[in-house]
């Protein structure tokens, strides 16, 4: 794949909601791109020494959304590649500014349903943790939140749609779109 991202932008950062595929889709495109990965909730367990669930469980949510702004501008200071966000990363106005400065910003948009089934009984993320046992739960809270995170969602540089497509399919359709998107950016 003959694609180089970096002329214009040093990164490519995944956005989306939790469980739309950020993570695994950040791997193939890195793979595609031949460019390095990092996982951003990753990067705040190496930070802190503790797993997510954990920070969330004796520091409290605000606690963790101001380790992660903090660990997105270290990352956006010193790190490119493919950097996959986690799904409450777009947390003001100002970060999504300032992450868009830095990269490239691409909205993975995965149905809700599709999300609901992949996490359902799944744990491991506080964010939802109490309402993943029934499937209706899940699928009320996901929209909540996607309701609120869409307005920053939605100032991505692309929007990928999922539909039913694989993670390197995914991947792919990025490098195509973002191939075409730097071209239109250039001239
Ligand atoms: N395109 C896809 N099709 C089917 N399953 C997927 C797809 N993308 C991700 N998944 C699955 O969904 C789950 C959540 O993916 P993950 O990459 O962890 O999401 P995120 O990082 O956005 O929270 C994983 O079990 C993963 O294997
Ligand atoms: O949506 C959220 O608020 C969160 C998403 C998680 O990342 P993923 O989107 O990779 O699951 C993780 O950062 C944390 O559990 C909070
Ligand atoms: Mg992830």
């Amino acid at each position: 794949m003959n694609v180089n991202i970096k002329p214009i932008k040093q990164a490519v950062f995944l956005c989306g909601m939790m469980g739309s595929g950020k993570t695994t889709v950040g791997k193939e495109l890195a793979k595609l791109l031949n460019v390095s990965f990092h996982d951003l909730d990753r990067l705040i367990e190496q930070r802190t020494g503790n797993s997510i669930p954990e920070i969330f469980k004796t520091e409290g949510e605000e606690a963790f959304r101001k380790i992660e702004r903090e660990t997105i501008l270290d990352v956006t200071a010193s790190l490119s590649g493919v950097i996959a966000l986690g799904g409450g990363s777009l947390q003001n106005q100002h970060l999504t500014d300032h992450i868009k400065l830095n990269g490239w910003l691409v909205f993975i948009q995965t149905p809700i349903d599709d999300i609901a089934e992949r996490l359902h009984r799944k744990d491991g993320r506080p964010m939802i943790a109490e309402n993943s046992a029934e499937k209706s739960d899940l699928f009320d809270k996901i929209s909540s939140l996607m309701e609120q995170r869409i307005p920053y969602y939605s100032q991505a540089h692309l929007t990928i749609k999922t539909g039913d497509l694989t993670p390197p399919k995914i991947a792919a359709v990025i490098v195509d779109k973002l191939a075409f998107y730097e071209q239109r950016h250039r001239s």
